[in-house]
């Protein structure tokens, strides 16, 4: 089987249409609209946009037969972008969980697409196995379990979805708020055991109280407003000066937040500027009977140090959706095989854990999957970046059927001097149309259309450009 990134590449018989893949997904409950309050009432998936594919006119470019193309997601993918990536005619083996490293290596090795979440880790030793993957899909905000690096130093594109579960996780935190100053956990747990335990001491309102966001990004500037709305004094700290919503305000270092705030959440990247972040010191500075929820990533918070603060009475509460370990699917267990202090955690008073579920409802994973499935989609027939995270986002307009001499050839080359000259020396041959190219640290990325090719050409214009020293990757869309 050819490679899709790399050998000359078959025109498709496949008749795929814009209308074959565009999307409308109806509600299945739409009848019970004027009837029913469920939430299924009001639901529905976005419908998938890809660029110029719905448009009759435009010339849909196939590197190869679609049906070549193979695609391993991982971790449960919504059925949305399952769907997307099958009518496209790809092979699409789909699992719930994640893989452990070994499987991980041996299922990468010959597929061209891999979906995960956030617990799949694509580090340079597992993705150095996968010779034919072109491009990774994070369905999901975090990218911190892909070594971005090294993939865009191997001509792998990647993209994840930037801001399609925010809500969701500013509305499960806060619910999480109100849970922990009622307490309403520990109260649900005793009643389960058969305990009556009706008691208001250290119970409050949240309104009044103040909530110290730190990253104010998508989610941290959403629960910023949920948060106002219900009363509470919003203060904010982030190494961005960005604008504040409503009447919070952004304070100056963590300290100063950490100091004034009752509840102090956090929502920021995992980085190594943020890795435990939260940590003795930081429990210090809080407030007596201040609470702390973390949705961001488990490396954030020093969980040890938050099992101290707790037992010494500091903390009133804390919710924790993320870990160090997570499982690697439902169903798996959470103990102190996987986290050391796990036994500890489960044993405090006011503690919520959640299973990494602050980005799971229908209405996130179902956006994602459209989402991130056409971005795939589009990287994979027209070569288009917009949105990656790792690579210069390029996009040219589509071919269009009076065209049909044309072929799209992309270029994922190193940035060094001179790539251009002897690119364009190769191209030259031909009518450029329209080229564009960008860079991004070491890895520069050109697309460009030309005109009046033969076919019996193509070979060795391909070839031309793999033999330049600079090539990382070329791709031939025809
Ligand atoms: N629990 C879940 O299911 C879930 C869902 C979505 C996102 N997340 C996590 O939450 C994180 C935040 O999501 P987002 O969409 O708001 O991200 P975002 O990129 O929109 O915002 C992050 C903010 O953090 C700030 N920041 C970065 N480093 C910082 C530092 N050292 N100190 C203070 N601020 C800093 C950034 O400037 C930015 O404003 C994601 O990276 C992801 O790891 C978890
Ligand atoms: O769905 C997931 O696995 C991850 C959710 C969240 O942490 C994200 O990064 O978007």
């Amino acid at each position: 089987m050819p490679s899709a990134a790399r050998d000359i590449p078959e025109r498709n018989g496949n008749n795929n249409t814009g209308a074959d893949i565009s999307r409308t997904v109806s509600n299945s409950f739409g009848t019970l609209d004027n009837l029913s309050t469920s939430p299924t009432a009001t639901f529905h998936s976005p419908a998938s946009s890809y660029g110029g594919l719905r448009n009759p006119s435009t010339k849909q470019l196939k590197p190869f037969h679609t049906e070549d193309i193979k695609v391993l997601l991982l971790e449960n993918v919504n059925k949305t972008g399952q769907e997307i990536l099958r009518k496209q005619g790809y092979q699409v083996e789909a699992l719930k969980s994640s893989l452990p490293e070994d499987q991980l290596i041996e299922k990468i090795r010959d597929v061209h697409v891999i979906g995960i979440r956030s617990k799949t880790q694509l580090k340079a030793s597992v993705l150095k196995h996968a010779k034919n993957l072109i491009v990774i899909g994070c369905f999901c905000i975090g990218t911190n379990q892909v070594d971005l690096k090294y993939a865009a130093e191997n001509g792998i594109c990647v993209f994840n979805s930037p801001f399609s579960n925010s809500r969701s996780v500013a509305e499960q935190m806060i619910g999480t708020i109100i849970v922990l100053a009622r307490q309403i956990g520990d109260r649900s747990n005793e009643l389960h055991r058969g305990e009556w335990n009706k008691v208001s001491a250290g119970c409050w309102e949240v309104r009044g109280k103040t909530l110290g966001i730190v990253g104010y990004g998508h989610v941290g500037s959403q629960l910023s407003v949920l948060a106002e709305a219900m009363g509470m004094k919003v203060i904010y700290y982030d190494v961005v000066n960005l604008m504040s919503m409503g009447t919070s305000a952004q304070v100056h270092s963590l300290d100063e937040l950490l100091q004034q705030a009752d509840f102090v959440t956090l929502h920021v990247p995992e980085l190594p500027e943020t890795m435990d972040m939260i940590s003795t010191h930081q429990f210090e500075q809080m407030k007596q009977g201040s609470y702390l929820l973390n949705a961001s990533r488990g490396s954030v918070v020093d969980i040890p140090a938050l099992i101290e603060a707790s037992k010494a009475g500091k903390l009133a509460g804390a919710a924790l959706d993320v870990y160090p370990n997570e499982p690697g699917g439902n169903g798996q267990h959470f103990n102190n095989d996987l986290n050391s202090f796990t036994e500890d955690l489960r044993n405090l008073k006011n503690v919520v854990l959640t299973p990494h579920i602050g980005g799971s409802t229908e209405e996130a994973q179902s956006a994602i999957g459209v989402e991130v499935a056409d971005s795939l989609v589009n990287y994979v027939n027209l070569g288009t970046t917009s949105g990656a995270v790792n690579m210069p986002e390029v996009k040219l307009r589509s071919l269009t059927l009076d065209e049909p001499n044309h072929l799209r050839v992309v270029y994922i080359h190193k940035n060094v001097p001179g790539v251009l000259r002897r690119v364009n020396e190769i191209l030259g041959d031909h009518n450029v149309d329209k080229q564009m190219t960008d860079s991004r640290g070491d890895v520069a990325y050109l697309m460009a259309d030309i005109s009046n090719v033969n076919t019996s050409e193509i070979k060795t214009l391909y070839q031309s450009l793999e033999d330049l020293g600079s090539r990382i990757r070329t791709r031939v869309l025809y």
